[in-house]
């Protein structure tokens, strides 16, 4: 058994396949300490999750008697009666929940007293071992829980401690952000392919020019607007393209995709 013991996942879709290939990957543990339940008529993550090497099965008690943390990664929708079906046998278990929108009130107040939650944001690229995470501590959570947390999460991309009341813009930025970056990406390769360049070519072109940036961001900390104005040189073709995007309002539509999520956020926690 890892140092973390065994690992337990109530829901085994997209996210939670995510995180634990990232943690077996990441060597932090080995499949066979992974458990995930997943609803009954879910071939589909049955069958993707168990191709892991993980057990997969289709019950909620026995992922929670069996493991020594739980991640919560069902829809937010369905976290107050999964929890429902297992709070007889969660007293003293350390619950993670990955759910959007779903606050550490309500995620307490489904559980036994006893309990131990935090609230995590992860996102997709945990896959690769690029994720971005956030965690947030719930009433009951120890430094030790905290650890365990930080320790699963740094194992599969960056982890860093945040308060619930940012919880929801992290959500629409970080945990959803993959998902515009890739339509991003698709929309560079549709334009390159139009001008002539391989499919294929284009994408391994676009995600790499993505990557590069975001990394050049990270590492070099200069202001993105500086690293900006350094690829155009005047009167060439960058200050084109960017006219374009500037005229079709691309940066009012990725900070409008933010608030947007953010506020979808909201509806289901309820602020
Ligand atoms: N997909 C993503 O990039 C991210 C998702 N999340 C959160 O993760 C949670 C899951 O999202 P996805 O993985 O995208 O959804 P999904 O639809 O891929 O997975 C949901 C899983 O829950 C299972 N399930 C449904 N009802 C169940 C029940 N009663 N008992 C046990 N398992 C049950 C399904 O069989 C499936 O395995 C959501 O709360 C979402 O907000 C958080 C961050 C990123
Ligand atoms: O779309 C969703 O609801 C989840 C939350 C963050 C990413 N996926």
């Amino acid at each position: 058994m890892s140092a973390i013991g065994r690992i337990g996942f109530l829901g085994g879709g997209k996210i939670a396949q995510a995180m634990a290939k990232g943690f077996i990957a990441g060597g932090l543990t080995k499949a066979s300490n992974i458990i995930a339940s997943v609803h009954p008529s879910d071939k589909v993550s049955f069958e993707s999750f168990k191709s892991l090497g993980a057990e997969t099965i289709t019950e909620n008690s026995p992922v929670v008697k069996g493991s020594d943390v739980i991640f919560i990664s069902v829809k937010p929708a369905v976290v107050p009666s999964v929890l429902e079906g297992v709070k007889e046998i969660s007293a003293n278990k350390l619950f993670i929940s990955v759910a959007m929108g779903i606050t550490l009130n309500t995620l307490e107040g489904n559980l036994p007293e006893t309990s131990r939650v935090i609230r995590v944001m992860p996102n997709t690229p945990a896959l690769v071992k690029a994720g971005c995470s956030v965690f947030v501590r719930g009433a009951k959570a120890n430094d030790s829980d905290a650890n365990i947390t930080q320790k699963l999460l740094e194992s599969i991309g960056t982890c860093e401690e945040v308060t619930e009341n940012l919880l929801d813009p992290i959500t629409a930025l970080s945990g959803s952000g993959p998902a515009y970056v890739f339509v991003m990406i698709e929309a560079l390769a549709d334009g390159a392919v139009r001008m002539g360049i391989p499919r294929d070519m284009a994408y391994r072109l676009a995600s790499q020019t993505v990557l590069g940036s975001g990394q050049l961001v990270r590492d070099s900390k200069v202001h993105p607007g500086q690293l900006k104005d350094d690829v155009c040189s005047p009167a060439g073709s960058t200050a084109a393209g960017l006219k374009y995007l500037e005229n079709n309002g691309f940066r009012a539509s990725v900070a409008g995709a933010v608030e947007a999520a953010t506020s979808r956020c909201k509806e289901i926690s309820g602020n």
